[in-house]
């Protein structure tokens, strides 16, 4: 078909700015497009200005769910404080040597990670690691509280509940254990925590040939004090327990730190294992937090500002987890008020630790101050 040189070039103008407005406009939707996609993951519930690249944005979002999930949980606790057990002076349980502990009273819930609202749901990101650090004790050592307080850290994601792998479920497959970890991205480290493996004769060897180069965090307490706790423990669920000093007893064996400690130098240096003193973790949390930090080659983020001290509670709490403007203590099974004990089993305790623990300070070059 013809047309007149006019026409056909008003023709051609109108095609041309057609074509630009088309352009224009489907730039706009893959613009908006690309926006929208990058909310949808990471804006959500960014809890203030977050400096850095995209990828740290992102790993401080997932704690931040993760720390928020852990105040939900808390909030949710009927209550979050303590209650007097009855007291039973002289009594210590007796538990043949090596029999199964008992479960951590308050675990996540069963799948392991935390319980997260489902628009704080970052699990599609990243994959699934297998765990490059380890809180392998001391049961009641403080490694709940060591846990929770790491979790605030951007470049940490833990499996809440534990997972018991290397001493109990070990016949279920590496993959079912890597299974159990959150899904983390480059850089960050996957954590887990389960304090019976630092009795475990059979854990060494089974973490060393998992990774060689797995860093092990030991939450060690006075082990007069976490004896006590144990059967603190223990009372609360059997309170006709028998009544008797006995070292066989495996809560007093626990405390005999040296000797377990032997069994991890066979197979990991000194260097691979940090040791964090309970008592210290409670006075002064945030230090103690920095020097994980280090040990784990992560930036000190968790200072004193995170933590204030509850006096109802008696212990320091999380001030402000990120993502959540709740505080945050842990709940009534920790921190538990313990029986009076007669000051002449103290005393016997305390006998019988003494030369374990000089044993252990030397080893690891740490006076913890227990006597
Ligand atoms: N911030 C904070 N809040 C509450 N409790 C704290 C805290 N820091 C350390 N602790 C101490 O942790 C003790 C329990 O240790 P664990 O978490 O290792 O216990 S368990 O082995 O997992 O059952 C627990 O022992 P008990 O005091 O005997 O209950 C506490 O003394």
């Amino acid at each position: 078909m013809e047309c007149s040189l006019s026409r056909c070039h008003s023709q051609a103008v109108a095609t041309a700015s057609l074509r630009k407005k088309l352009l224009l406009l489907f730039t706009m939707l893959l613009l908006w497009g690309y926006i929208l996609y990058s909310c949808a993951g990471f804006c959500v519930s960014l809890p203030g200005p977050v400096h850095g690249s995209a990828r740290q944005r992102a790993a401080a979002a997932a704690a931040a769910a993760s720390a928020s999930a852990a105040a939900y949980k808390v909030a949710s606790d009927p209550d979050p404080f303590v209650s007097a057990p009855a007291l039973r002076p002289r009594l210590v349980p007796r538990v043949p040597a090596g029999e199964v502990e008992d479960e951590e009273e308050e675990p996540d819930p069963p799948g392991g990670h935390s319980p997260r609202p489902p628009e704080l749901n970052y699990s599609s990101f990243g994959t699934k690691k297998l765990p490059q650090a380890i809180i392998i004790g001391v049961k009641k050592g403080g490694t709940r509280a060591l846990l929770e307080f790491l979790r605030v850290h951007p470049d940490i994601r833990a499996v809440g509940a534990e997972p018991h792998f290397f001493d109990r479920h070990f016949d279920k497959g590496i993959e079912w254990y890597k299974d159990l970890m959150p899904k983390t991205l480059d850089g960050q480290v996957t954590m887990e925590k389960t304090p019976s493996y630092y009795v475990t004769k059979e854990t060494p060897p089974r973490i060393h040939a998992m990774s060689k180069d797995a860093k092990l965090i030991v939450v060690v307490r006075d082990p007069v004090t976490r004896a006590i706790s144990d059967y603190t423990q223990t009372l609360s669920k059997k309170p006709d327990i028998p009544s008797l000093i006995d070292t066989s007893w495996s809560a007093i064996q626990i405390g005999i730190y040296a000797k377990h400690l032997e069994n991890w130098l066979q197979y990991f240096p000194m260097r691979q294992i940090l040791f964090v003193s309970g008592e210290r973790l409670i006075s002064d949390p945030a230090g103690e937090l920095g020097k994980v930090q280090d040990f784990l080659g992560l930036k000190r983020i968790i200072t004193d500002k995170h933590f204030y001290f509850n006096q109802t509670k008696g212990f320091p709490c999380l001030k402000k987890p990120e993502g959540s403007s709740k505080p945050h203590c842990l709940g009534k099974t920790k921190g538990r008020t313990h029986p009076n004990i007669d000051p002449e089993v103290v005393q016997r305790l305390r006998d019988f630790y003494r030369p374990f623990n000089m044993k252990f300070y030397q080893m690891t070059g740490q006076n913890f101050g227990w006597d």
